[in-house]
């Protein structure tokens, strides 16, 4: 896919640094990083094991301050906002898949999927028929009322990613969405997600590990020593 330097991004970073610890133990993490991430698009962030990549999500996110530059949603700043405000905004357009699945053992599918509808006030009856067309789209729809001890590592992540994107966010953010699975799985969550985020117009920002994803993405951008440096257009500016 082509670059597409004129749209508007859903997501962009500018002089965005990041050290931990202090004094003589201060060490960079992010180095003024530069990025623009687009509506339908996926881009992986990747690089070696150390080099900043969960830092760069966790400030992506909204879930960690950097030190320096900003984050913007649209035309907000992430941390001009208020706490509060940050908070809904994290909640309304963003929404996190990781490695571990991170699945309640108890609840079944449609009970996985459903909750945070219910958590935002949807009567339940609404709330389970959202959740049964999240199902359905991720290829789960005779899987409703099985617990994860019932279903495989890829349905498990499929159920995860359902649960993601039964809201609607405008970014997905991804923390090695495909390691734990095999070849089949890896690719058919991939093919997922992928065909998921073009349907919706969601931006998806994948931390990665797994060379199986690359040929699936618009954006590369690898991280080495706190620099960005774009292997495919699009993201980095
Ligand atoms: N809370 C923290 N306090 C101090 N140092 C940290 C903290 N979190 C991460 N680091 C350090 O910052 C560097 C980058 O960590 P980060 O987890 O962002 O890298 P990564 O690329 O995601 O690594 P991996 O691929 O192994 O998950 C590492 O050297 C790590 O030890």
């Amino acid at each position: 896919m082509k670059a597409c330097p004129d749209v508007p991004a859903t997501l962009s970073a500018h002089g965005l640094s990041h050290a931990y610890g202090r004094g003589a133990t201060r060490a960079p993490v992010l180095r003024e990083l530069a990025l623009r991430f687009l509506p339908g698009q996926m881009t992986l962030v990747m690089g070696a094991s150390g080099s900043g990549k969960s830092t760069l999500l966790a400030a992506l996110g909204g879930l960690l301050r950097p030190d320096a530059g900003e984050v913007k949603f649209g035309a907000n700043s992430l941390w001009g906002l208020a706490p509060s405000l940050l908070e809904q905004l994290r909640k309304r357009e963003f929404a996190y898949v990781f490695q571990g699945f991170n699945l309640f053992s108890a609840l079944t599918a449609i009970e996985q999927v459903a909750l945070p509808l219910r958590l935002d006030g949807e009567v339940r009856a609404a709330a389970r028929s959202r959740a049964e067309q999240a199902l359905a789209e991720v290829g789960l729809d005779r899987h409703l009322h099985l617990r994860p001890a019932e279903l495989s590592g890829g349905e498990k992540q499929r159920v995860a990613i359902a649960r993601a994107l039964v809201k609607h966010p405008s970014v997905l953010f991804a923390d090695e969405p495909t390691s734990a699975l095999d070849s089949l799985n890896g690719e058919r969550v991939i093919r997922l997600l992928r065909e998921l985020t073009r349907r919706h117009g969601t931006t998806i920002v994948a931390v990665t590990h797994d060379p199986r994803l690359k040929p699936h993405a618009d954006c590369i951008v690898n991280l080495c020593d706190g620099v960005a440096v774009a292997e495919r257009q699009g993201a980095a500016s």
